[in-house]
C-alpha cells in the first residue's frame, strides 16, 4: 500500500535577494510524512507553471502553508500598503484557485495560517492587516526580543500564546475531543468579516478568528490560523487535526 500524496503549496523568496525560490517550512512536510502517514509533495505557488488539473489528479489532499507575505489585499477590497508588505500576488492566485478546486471536488484540504485566510477570502471574507492595531486585540505576532529581533528559540517563537475556544459540537471540537485549547501565534493579518461560507469554529480570547470550515464542502475543508504543523508528533492539539487530515486523505478517492 503506497502512502497517499499530499501536495504542499511554496511560496516566493528572494535569497540573498537576488535568487528567487519557491520554500516550504519544512515541518509541513515532516508533519504529514510522519503523523499522517502522507508523502509530501511541494509544488510551487506559481499558477503559470502548475497545471491545477495535473496536480489534482496526482494528489489526495492539499495544503497551504504558512507564509511571511500577506494576502494582497486587493483581494478583500482594500489598498496595498508597502506597511503590509512582502505580498505573494502569484500564491494568492494559485491557492485562492485551489481552494474552490478542492472544496467542490471533495480534495481533502487543511488551511494553516496564511493558507486559513487564503480559504477565507477565497470564500468572500475581508483581513485586516494588522489585527493588534485593532482595539481589545492581543499581538498575534510571534514573540521578539527587546531590541525587536525574532526571538532566537524556536520553542519561544512556537510556544502556545492563548487560548482558543470551539464551537461547542463542531468540527474542530469533534476532531479535539474539547472545547477549549491553547495554540501557538504567528500572524499579523487576520480575519475581519467572515464570507458567507466560512464557518468560524473557533476563536480567540480577543475574538480573533483561528478556526474556519467551509460550509457545504464535499470532503475535509479546515483552517487553522494557527501553525499546526509545528508539533503534531507530541502536542495532542495538533496531532488530532493532523491525524483528522490523515484519515481524509486515506480514504479519499480520486476516482470518486
Ligand atoms: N503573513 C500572514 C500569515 C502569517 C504566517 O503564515 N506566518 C508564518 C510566518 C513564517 C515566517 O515568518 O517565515 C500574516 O502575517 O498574517
Amino acid at each position: 500500500m503506497t502512502r497517499p500524496v499530499v501536495g504542499v503549496i511554496g511560496n516566493h523568496h528572494l535569497i540573498e535577494n537576488r535568487f528567487a525560490c519557491q520554500l516550504v517550512g519544512e515541518r509541513n512536510l515532516w508533519a504529514l510524512a510522519q503523523v499522517c502517514g502522507a508523502l509530501p509533495l511541494t509544488f510551487a505557488g506559481c499558477p503559470e507553471i502548475t497545471d491545477m488539473e495535473a496536480l489534482l489528479a496526482t494528489v489526495d489532499g492539499i495544503v497551504l502553508t504558512g507564509a511571511r507575505a500577506n494576502v494582497h489585499p486587493s483581494r478583500f477590497g482594500l489598498a496595498e500598503d508597502p506597511a503590509h508588505e512582502p505580498y505573494d500576488a502569484r500564491r494568492d492566485s494559485l491557492a485562492l484557485a485551489l481552494v474552490e478546486a478542492c472544496v467542490d471536488r471533495g480534495v481533502p484540504l487543511l488551511a494553516i495560517c496564511r493558507g486559513f485566510q487564503e480559504m477565507a477570502v477565497a470564500y468572500g471574507s475581508t483581513l485586516h492587516p494588522e489585527i493588534r492595531n485593532l482595539p481589545g486585540r492581543m499581538n498575534h505576532r510571534m514573540p521578539r526580543l527587546p531590541n525587536g529581533e525574532i526571538h532566537p528559540d524556536q520553542e519561544v517563537v512556537f510556544a502556545d500564546r492563548h487560548e482558543v475556544r470551539l464551537a461547542p459540537g463542531g468540527a474542530f471540537a469533534r476532531i479535539m475531543g474539547r472545547d477549549l485549547i491553547r495554540v501557538n501565534s504567528l500572524h499579523g493579518q487576520g480575519i475581519m468579516q467572515a464570507g458567507p461560507r466560512v464557518v468560524v469554529e473557533g476563536v480567540a480570547e480577543d475574538e480573533t478568528i483561528e478556526a474556519i470550515r467551509v460550509d457545504g464542502a464535499k470532503g475535509f475543508a479546515l483552517g487553522v490560523q494557527w501553525h499546526a504543523e509545528y508539533d503534531p508528533q507530541t502536542n495532542p492539539v495538533n496531532r488530532a487535526l493532523f491525524e483528522a487530515f490523515g484519515q481524509a486523505i486515506s480514504g479519499y478517492s480520486k476516482a470518486a
